[in-house]
């Protein structure tokens, strides 16, 4: 029995690369305080392309910040890896994310001053880790960027910025990679590129990707979708299409208040209003 419970416990963590349990985060004091999570609990697999999504103010920056470490939740437990983020130092956090997480940001931040190379192997610098040369070099082919590697971010276009910061997310080989709103500066042709190489990263290299994204065509490119509302998870959909997820997003409201709450790990509702249990996948 004991030994049964120990092996099911190694191969949850051994699958699993990121858990929020019942997380809550709140802004503000007494006099205006904000609840931006609402006690969201999610399970993502290792090997998985996640999107989360929500209308603005439903907190998907804000899970984002917690999960990846970026932010103390008030009150629940993150896991990464396994490993619980709470109790840990600010230091031994930034160690943390340098080892285990990978970020791509909208407006890519990247340094001006750095070629293509220096920014992408700049973590592993900070990190005190072995750059491998040929492996940045890979890595940054491997993106499209081979015949930019002594370049300055200011000579490459929108996607080919961002392209460099997913080789910079990539060359870590974090456990997971948060991307935040990762297309939201680029065309739509870059926006395709840069979510072909997220989805690329997932199926070739196994990495576990969690993307906040507005858009529903964005969205399309994960394997699962999380939809948010009022701090709260709110469904999940697999396999999700641009129009299903579109369609999902206009109803968030209405069905929120009609299903109850999402319990995220189990992938049922709690129906914490309305006793009215679903086993179906959202709303
Ligand atoms: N630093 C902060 N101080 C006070 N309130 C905050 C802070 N950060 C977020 N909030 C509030 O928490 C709630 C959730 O914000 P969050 O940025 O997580 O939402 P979001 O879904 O990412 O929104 P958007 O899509 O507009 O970026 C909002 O009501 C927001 O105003």
């Amino acid at each position: 029995m004991t030994n049964s419970r120990s092996t099911q416990s190694t191969n949850q963590e051994s699958t699993e690369a990121l858990r929020l349990v019942e997380v809550r985060k709140t802004y503000g004091d007494d006099n205006a305080r904000v609840t931006a999570l609402d006690g969201v609990s999610l399970d993502l697999t290792r090997g998985t392309f996640t999107a989360v999504m929500g209308p603005s103010g439903s907190g998907k920056s804000t899970l984002l910040h917690c999960a990846a470490g970026l932010d103390e939740p008030d009150t629940g437990t993150v896991f990464v890896d396994g490993l619980e983020l709470r109790g840990k130092s600010e230091t031994e956090l930034t160690k943390f994310r340098r080892q285990r997480i990978g970020f791509v940001f909208q407006q890519f931040n990247l340094l001006p001053t750095l070629t293509v190379v220096q920014n992408t192997t700049l973590p592993l610098k900070l990190a005190g880790r072995r750059i491998d040369s040929a492996r940045a070099r890979a890595v940054l082919e491997r993106v499209g960027l081979g015949q930019r590697l002594d370049h300055l971010p200011g000579r490459l276009s929108g996607g080919q910025q961002q392209r460099v910061a997913i080789a910079r997310a990539l060359l870590a080989e974090p456990s997971v990679v948060f991307a935040d709103e990762p297309t939201g500066a680029l065309d739509s042709h870059s926006a395709r590129e840069v979510l072909g190489l997220l989805q690329e990263s997932v199926r070739t290299f196994g990495r576990t990707v969690v993307m906040v994204t507005h858009d529903p065509v964005a969205a399309s490119y994960a394997d699962a979708v999380v939809f948010l509302a009022d701090g709260r998870l709110a469904g999940r959909m697999s396999s999700p299409t641009a129009q299903a997820v579109a369609e999902r997003l206009t109803h968030l409201g209405d069905e929120i208040a009609r299903q109850g709450r999402y319990d995220g790990t189990s992938g049922a509702y709690a129906a914490a209003r309305n006793g009215n249990a679903s086993g179906s996948e959202g709303i």
